[in-house]
């Protein structure tokens, strides 16, 4: 995994960050709304993975009140199952220590078990339910929190 760097994010990595966000949510943020956390947003925070300057993946999370929200967490289908994603949650962790974060909180689909196994095996708990949360498709949204950081 020593091939694998994480680093923040920059304008010039939205178009490859959006193709990957097509290929893992249906219903996917555009340039214009990366461009915005990235240039507007003074909360959030945006890293990507890469191998041999290839993004393969990549998080985003704002840092307010001592708390950490994580807005979307994503790696390239093809480079799903190899531990990438680990990688990622150690860094929203260690991010969030540095910067003062005591809890860290996120919605997640109720069908998306990949997902929520990654969180519960970095300590996030099911704190709540909300019904209907997902427009698309009327799914509920689980609310997870890690007390713990
Ligand atoms: C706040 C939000 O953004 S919620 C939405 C989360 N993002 C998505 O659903 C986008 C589409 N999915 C993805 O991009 C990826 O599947 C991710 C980010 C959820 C996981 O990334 P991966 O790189 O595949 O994870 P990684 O290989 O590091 O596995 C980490 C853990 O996830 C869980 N996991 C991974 N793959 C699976 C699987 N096929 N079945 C069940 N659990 C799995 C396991 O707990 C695993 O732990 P382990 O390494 O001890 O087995």
């Amino acid at each position: 995994m020593n091939d694998f760097l994480i680093r923040d994010m920059t304008v010039d990595d939205i178009d490859e960050v959006v193709k990957i966000e097509h290929l893992s949510f249906k219903t996917p943020w555009t340039y214009e709304a990366f461009l915005s956390e990235l240039t507007k947003n003074k909360v959030a925070r945006y890293r990507v993975i890469e191998k041999d300057k290839k993004i393969v993946g990549y998080y985003g999370i704002w840092l307010l009140y001592g708390e950490g929200h994580i807005t979307n967490i994503a790696v390239h289908p093809e480079y799903r199952g190899i531990g990438l994603g680990n990688m990622l949650l150690k860094d929203i962790i260690s991010l969030s220590k540095e910067n003062g974060i005591s809890a860290l909180t996120l919605e997640v689909r109720v069908g998306n078990s990949v997902a929520i196994n990654l969180y519960k095996k970095y300590g996030f708990v099911e704190v709540a339910k909300r019904k209907g949360y997902y427009s698309d498709t009327g799914e509920d949204a689980i609310i997870m929190w890690k007390y713990d950081v």
